[in-house]
């Protein structure tokens, strides 16, 4: 997952966006770039691998100039990890001079990369998906413009004509130079975008961001989602329009975000993750209660961070004594997002560490939001038994994941899933767990449609489900993807930073 930022403003947004990523530090951890853009049209962009506070120094954000901008921090699902030319947002230098930031995984791209360049004469450089969906939107656009004056319309016609050229996830925000903001999401509404309002004596200031806990931290009002297959324009002086432009919208967010990684203290679409997640605990509980009423749990222990408010709901459900039994090293990030399985499995160890007195002598349910590649289950019961746990059972507030995740989300071989050709017996012996308790799909979707106070009924489940709400996935795409995936030249050995761009920062330290 990525996060995204864009906003027009009345005064310089360069803070502003940089203090926005920090919020989103969550949704990527492997580059970050921000494009500011004046009136007069030009634009400024820095961007780097790592961390937002590693990539930004303070003579980067001297250089970010106006009033307007986007940002980015990102996780590849596409192209390579670490690869500083797959960092965003990316530019494209005509019609006018576009940049775009992208949330989100395009099905088709390899098809769109093809067509760009055979049919439509235009190059991409990098494995990014981003950077085709960049194209496809610039391409369509320059074919409608037929002089300096851009109208909205000529922007949704060219949002409308990107709908039906691209299949998969995407939350867009993009700046056409010395013209405005676009916003965007694709007619699924799959990743999440929201717009928030900001009135100042100039008049109103926007801003468009992954998840609401930007607009709350940067005093921005969350005023509503995008809502699927719309797209906003704001002109660079603040002038807003809207307008549906696909053909049949129909809201299927991703249920993962609720599920692991969007932050608790956020609202998207209507549905507060945190109410979500406590729901799931419910829910989870209830299942426990059900298939085993004579489960001799002393103790409920969260895996921090994500299952705590899942954890803490169960235990209150099943009346049991809830206790933080893993202190979590705060400076540490979140190891599923990192890449590379051992960088992963190495992380699990120093960022979580037990205190002896939670688990000696008793029996423990330890209750993580997810359990993908099992890296950290394996890990954590060893752990507890290490420090004296009797029995260790193992809840997980999600169903079993057991397809490739084509939206978004980096899970895209069944080899590397734990839960692929094994029960709940099996899984529970290969984590060394005495017992696993799996939520069940319909409960998690009630957990999360209780929480849209039943608005919103349908989500996108695939990674649970197998079934793909954009239709164009089938057994081929899935054994391409993971041939791809497996074939020694692929994701970190794409390498090299075939880096053409803007003129601009780059963070130095990848300039070796
Ligand atoms: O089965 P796995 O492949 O290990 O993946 C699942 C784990 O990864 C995530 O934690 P992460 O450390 O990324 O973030 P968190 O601190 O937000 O829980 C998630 O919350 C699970 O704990
Ligand atoms: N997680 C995401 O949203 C990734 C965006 C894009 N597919 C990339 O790999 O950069
Ligand atoms: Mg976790």
């Amino acid at each position: 997952m990525c996060g995204i930022l864009g906003v027009v403003a009345k005064t310089p947004v360069n803070q502003l966006l940089y203090d926005g990523l920090l919020v989103l530090q969550h949704r990527g951890q492997d580059a970050a770039g921000i494009v500011t853009a004046e009136a007069s049209g030009v634009m400024h962009m820095h961007k780097g691998s790592g961390l937002v506070r590693d990539v930004f120094r303070t003579r980067n954000m001297r250089s970010l100039m106006g009033n307007v901008g986007i940002a980015h921090v990102r996780y590849p699902t596409a192209g390579s990890a670490s690869n500083l030319a797959e960092a965003q947002p990316f530019y494209v230098n005509s019609p006018f001079g576009i940049v775009l930031a992208h949330n989100g995984n395009l099905t088709n791209h390899q098809q769109l990369k093809d067509d760009m360049y055979r049919s439509n004469m235009r190059h991409i450089n990098t494995s990014s998906d981003s950077e085709a969906l960049l194209n496809v939107f610039a391409y369509e656009l320059q074919k409608r413009v037929k002089s300096f004056e851009l109208s909205p319309d000529t922007v949704f016609e060219a949002v409308a004509a990107v709908h039906k050229r691209v299949r998969g996830a995407y939350a867009v925000v993009a700046v056409i130079a010395g013209y405005g903001l676009v916003a965007f999401r694709d007619p699924y509404g799959i990743r999440p975008l929201v717009m928030g309002v900001h009135p100042t004596p100039a008049g109103d200031e926007y801003l468009l961001a992954s998840e609401s806990v930007a607009l709350d931290t940067m005093g921005f009002k969350l005023e509503r989602d995008v809502e699927p297959g719309e797209a906003v324009f704001i002109t660079m002086d603040g002038q807003r329009y809207s307008r549906q432009c696909a053909d049949a919208p129909r809201l299927v967010p991703c249920i993962f975000e609720h599920v692991y990684f969007a932050r608790p203290d956020s609202v998207m679409d209507g549905i507060s993750v945190y109410e979500a997640r406590l729901n799931m605990g419910d829910n989870l509980a209830d299942k426990i209660r059900r298939v085993s009423p004579e489960l001799d749990i002393d103790v409920v222990i969260p895996i921090p961070d994500t299952s705590r408010a899942s954890a803490l709901q169960l235990a209150n459900r099943l009346g049991l004594p809830y206790r933080e039994g893993f202190i979590k090293n705060r400076y540490i990030g979140r190891t599923f997002i990192m890449p590379g399985q051992s960088t992963r499995k190495k992380s699990v160890r120093q960022k979580l560490n037990p205190i002896g007195v939670e688990f000696k002598g008793k029996n423990v349910m330890l209750v993580d939001d997810s359990i993908v590649r099992g890296t950290t289950s394996k890990e954590i019961v060893l752990m507890a038994r290490e420090a004296g746990a009797q029995k260790v059972y193992f809840a997980s507030a999600a169903p079993a994941v057991r397809f490739p995740h084509v939206y978004g989300i980096d899970m895209p071989t069944r080899a590397e899933l734990i839960a692929t050709g094994r029960d709940e017996a099996q899984i529970a012996e290969e984590i060394g767990a005495d017992a696993v308790f799996y939520q069940d799909l319909a409960a998690l979707e009630q957990a999360v449609a209780d929480a849209s106070g039943g608005r919103i009924t349908t989500f996108e489940t695939s990674c649970f489900s197998g079934e793909y709400v954009t239709g164009d996935i089938d057994e081929a795409y899935l054994d391409q993807i993971e041939s791809r995936r497996a074939s020694p030249l692929s994701r970190d050995s794409d390498g090299g930073s075939r880096l053409l761009d803007l003129n601009i920062g780059v963070a130095e330290q990848n300039l070796i």
